[in-house]
């Protein structure tokens, strides 16, 4: 009989992931076995994996352990590697819940993008601490067709650009992944969102994601989003000395994003565990090399 790997599928606002965990790092994710896991087709399916690793096993993350004793290992569906997940941070700590892990109550959690501060309440909603923005300056235009916009960098650990748009169908299919002027703006890729005006600090947005495509919901991205938009509504919370809590509607759901004076942003949404598994080692090992 095949070894039998156990993993977990959850959501936040539908960004899904299948979620694998390996306290002590011992499973091989090479990026062609996450893709295979990440198919929907072929595989268990998911816009991301979270890889939940003991920090202390983690090479990427052992300096981070006095602080947190958990590692998010986040990838892409197409197996690349990004600095942070939103959406999957909270899906991350509800895992940890659900697994006995950690109670109610704060927690923090190592990711590429450093310690996170993660409050649970017992079953409803999680905030999270998603740090500081940082707004390079320049300018880029993305276009979808014939049609162009000029759009906004706000890196949240990982890149992000964000276009304001007439209507969330402007942004077209989203098959493919916007191109830019300047071409060489992201040399790393980017997140690109498509934001329309809903109401009063209400937003709604569509997005493209480096390495998944268009997902229904990208945590970063909300958070991005909140921030140019209160740069744009003249909100900046630094300069108006007030937070600036914005509702952000995704084609998944909901998110509320505060940004404080001091610049540090908590962004509240949901996280489910939706079931959970045995895959097939030797299937999985089949995409190791
Ligand atoms: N969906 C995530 C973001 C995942 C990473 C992103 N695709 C990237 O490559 O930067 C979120 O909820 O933040």
């Amino acid at each position: 009989m095949s070894t039998r790997i156990a993993f977990l599928k959850g959501h936040g606002t539908e960004n899904d992931f299948v979620i694998v965990p390996d306290p002590e790092n011992t499973v091989d994710l090479p990026p062609t076995a996450v893709a295979a896991l990440c198919d929907r087709r072929a595989g268990i399916g998911g816009d991301g994996l979270l890889h939940v690793v003991r920090s202390a096993a983690h090479p990427e993350a052992a300096h981070l352990a006095a602080q947190a004793e958990w590692f998010m290992d986040y990838r892409n569906g197409d197996g690349s590697i990004a600095e942070m997940c939103g959406n999957g941070v909270r899906v991350f700590a509800r895992y940890l819940q659900r697994a006995g892990h950690t109670a109610e109550g704060d927690l923090a959690v190592a990711t590429r993008g450093g310690v996170k501060t993660v409050h649970l309440a017992k079953d409803g909603d999680i905030t999270v601490g998603m740090g500081r923005a940082l707004l390079p300056e320049g300018a880029v235009t993305v276009s979808v067709g014939a049609r162009s916009w000029p759009a906004r960098h706000v890196n949240m650990g990982n890149p992000h650009a964000v276009a304001f748009v007439g209507d969330l169908a402007d942004a077209g299919t989203l098959h493919d992944a916007p191109p830019f002027t300047p071409a060489a703006a992201y040399p790393d890729g980017v997140n690109v969102e498509f934001v329309v005006d809903r109401g009063p600090r209400h937003v709604a947005m569509r997005v493209h994601e480096r390495g998944s495509g268009e997902t229904r919901s990208c945590g970063t991205g909300a958070c991005a989003v909140a921030v140019a938009t209160a740069r744009r509504d003249g909100a900046d919370p630094a300069l108006t000395g007030a937070p600036a809590t914005y509702t952000v509607d995704v084609p998944g759901g909901t998110l509320v994003i505060t940004e404080r004076p001091d610049g540090e942003i908590e962004m509240t949404g949901p996280a489910v565990i939706v079931a959970e598994g045995t895959i097939d080692a030797e299937w999985l090992e089949s995409f190791a090399r």
